[in-house]
């Protein structure tokens, strides 16, 4: 859980050569990375630098009398700054720097780069590497900095793939500007599925503690009553159950879209690139930002042995929450997707609805009314309702202040607030969707029906969430958010009886949770006097710093 420190070999660097080195490039590097012949990472962001690509400060010069790029980081801003595995492991990196070739700035390109001898595993001359210190979480990674001193690579170490530099500094250009950005979206694109899964350890341990820890009454007389029992226990916990399923739903259909992509792009069609990029950026702030929410309240239903580091949810949300900031700050690829989104307007605005790509078909079609008793579908049409009107007004807000003069970078960081608000709403639509489209597919009918049960939990809960939107324009009733609220209250109860199972339908093994709550067996009090009596402190009875301070402070006439 606190991660590897080759984790960024197999998430990044293998991903990057796979999809940016060219056939004859891998010949020479893909097996040896596969083998582990060579570890490396992804170097992308700087000291001074991580979301704005475009100001990326390390430079990757073309010399063409030697045919060599010549790396080189001109101030302390510029250093490599967090890529994971770089400090002390990794002897390679996919190195990003803003390449330059007879003077022309041609934006970020990646670069393989050798940084540490193949056999001593000293850092070549040239370049200055370590890491960075301790973190939130994620500390078994040597997350590292890295720099430059006019460090020389050949000019075939440039990823070849998509755009080339020839021998005597000829440019030719990729079919798609941000075709090196593909790293990114291909970890963007698995984010939903390995955020799920961090959300359901978190459940895992949550629910079953709540099964074994018994506390106060809901009728007099009776044993205490496991707090599972609790609605309100019940409400915060079986609400992120339906969202660690859904997210994972969502998560494959983006995994499988990013294969897809790949194969497109390999052929030259790049059409699918701005949609998927679209739709990770938000599915990533989105997931990661519920999922950090989810892990915190499973972290409080466990009352004050949650608080504990032996109920192991600490560390399971210290690693989740990196995901709110890692492969792009929540908010920076929320207004990613906001872009799409208004363009979308701008095109609808046009009279060009028929372009509209299938996720934003919607913004087109108006809906008057749902009859929300009729199930599902009216649910579907009233997550459209509100992610329209929200990005209708964020998109006019933009566009009016355009008009009335200002810049467009001013007009769109007046508007972004309520742009990233339509992001989110045009995200959650989207995760329902997936989730809807998944549980009708489930052939056993059993699993079908608990599946389904998750699935009303997630847009009555969720329907409630966006429940201002919706009330805005009158476009629900008090009436209908009534029927609302009994409904989310309904399955919470229908959902009880399945809450263990549907928990351990996860199988988390012990050794993965490593969470003394979350014990298959339950016998939580008996191991966590253990693991007590473990800690270092117990080691002794009497602390040295007793005769140390203690002593003389209590002895004191003062
Ligand atoms: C099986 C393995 C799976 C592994 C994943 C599992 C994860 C869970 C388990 C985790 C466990 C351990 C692993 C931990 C991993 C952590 C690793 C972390 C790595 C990193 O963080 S790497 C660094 C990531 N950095 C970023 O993400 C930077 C964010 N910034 C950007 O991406 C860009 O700067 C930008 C997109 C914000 C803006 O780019 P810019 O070039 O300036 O463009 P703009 O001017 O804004 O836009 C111009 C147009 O280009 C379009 N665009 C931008 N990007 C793309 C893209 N990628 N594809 C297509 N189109 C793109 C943009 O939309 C604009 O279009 P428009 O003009 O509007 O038409
Ligand atoms: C655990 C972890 C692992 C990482 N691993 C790697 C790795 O392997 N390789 C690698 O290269 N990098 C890695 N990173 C770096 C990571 O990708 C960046 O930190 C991330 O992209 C955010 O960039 P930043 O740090 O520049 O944030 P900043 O952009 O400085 O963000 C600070 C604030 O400014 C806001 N902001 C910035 N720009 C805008 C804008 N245009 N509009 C509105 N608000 C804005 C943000 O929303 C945020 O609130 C890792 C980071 C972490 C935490």
């Amino acid at each position: 859980m606190e991660g590897h420190p080759l984790a960024l070999h197999d998430v990044m660097f293998i991903p990057a050569l796979v999809a940016q080195a060219s056939d004859e490039q891998n010949k020479k590097w893909l097996r040896r990375a596969q083998r582990r012949e060579i570890v490396g990472c992804y170097a992308q962001t700087e000291l001074g630098h991580g979301s704005n690509l475009r100001k990326l400060e390390t430079t990757a010069t073309y010399d063409v009398s030697t045919q060599e790029f010549v790396l080189h980081t001109p101030q302390i801003t510029s250093l490599k700054w967090w890529p994971g595995g770089l400090g002390k492991s990794s002897n390679y990196a996919v190195v990003v720097a803003n390449m330059i070739v007879k003077e022309k700035h041609l934006g970020p390109h990646s670069f393989l780069v050798q940084l540490r001898d193949e056999i001593t595993h000293q850092s070549l001359k040239g370049i200055t590497v370590g890491d960075i210190g301790p973190k939130l979480s994620f500390n078994a990674i040597d997350n590292g900095f890295l720099g430059f001193d006019n460090y020389r690579i050949p000019r075939t170490n440039l990823l070849m793939r998509h755009s080339r530099v020839e021998p005597d500094g000829t440019y030719v250009k990729p079919p798609h500007a941000k075709i090196n950005y593909s790293a990114m979206v291909r970890v963007r694109s698995h984010m939903a599925t390995g955020q799920g899964n961090f959300l359901a350890q978190a459940l895992t341990i949550a629910v079953r503690y709540s099964t074994v820890r018994r506390q106060g009454f809901i009728e007099s007389g009776e044993q205490e009553v496991k707090v599972l029992d609790y609605q309100t226990q019940q409400h915060r916990l079986f609400p992120s159950i339906a969202k660690a399923y859904a997210f994972t739903f969502a998560g494959y259909e983006t995994i499988r879209l990013y294969e897809q992509l790949l194969k497109e792009v390999d052929t030259g069609n790049v059409s699918l690139m701005a949609d998927l990029h679209a739709l990770t950026s938000g599915l990533k702030s989105v997931v990661t930002h519920q999922t950090a929410q989810g892990i915190e309240q499973a972290r409080m239903a466990c009352g004050g042995h949650g608080y504990s580091q032996a109920s192991y949810i600490s560390e399971i949300f210290g690693v989740a929450v990196g995901g709110c900031t890692y492969e792009g700050e929540n908010m920076v690829m929320l207004l990613q997707l906001a872009r799409y989104l208004v363009k979308s307007v701008e095109q609808i605005k046009a009279g060009e609805s028929g372009k509209l790509g299938p996720l934003v078909a919607y913004l087109a079609v108006k809906v008057d009314g749902v009859d929300l008793e009729k199930g599902v579908e009216e649910y579907m049409k009233a997550f459209q309702h509100v992610s329209r009107l929200q990005t209708w007004k964020a998109s006019e807000k933009f566009l009016k202040l355009l008009k009335s003069g200002e810049k467009r970078e001013v007009a769109w960081n007046k508007s972004s607030v309520e742009l990233t608000r339509a992001s989110r709403l045009h995200t959650r639509l989207y995760i329902a969707e997936t989730f809807k489209r998944s549980v009708q597919e489930v052939a056993d009918p059993r699993l079908k029906e608990v599946l389904t049960d998750l699935l009303h939990l997630h847009v009555n809960y969720e329907l409630l969430d966006m429940a201002t939107y919706a009330l805005e324009d009158g476009f629900l009733s008090s009436s209908q958010l009534d029927y609302v609220r009994d409904q989310l209250y309904f399955y919470l109860a229908k959902i009880r009886p399945n809450a263990v199972s549907l928990v351990d339908s996860w199988e988390f093994s012990d050794m993965q949770l490593r969470s003394v709550l979350g014990r298959r067996d339950g016998n939580v009090y008996e191991n966590l006097v253990a693991w007590a009596k473990a800690s270092p402190l117990n080691k002794t009875d009497v602390l040295p710093s007793v005769e140390k301070y203690l002593k003389p402070m209590m002895n004191s006439k003062l």
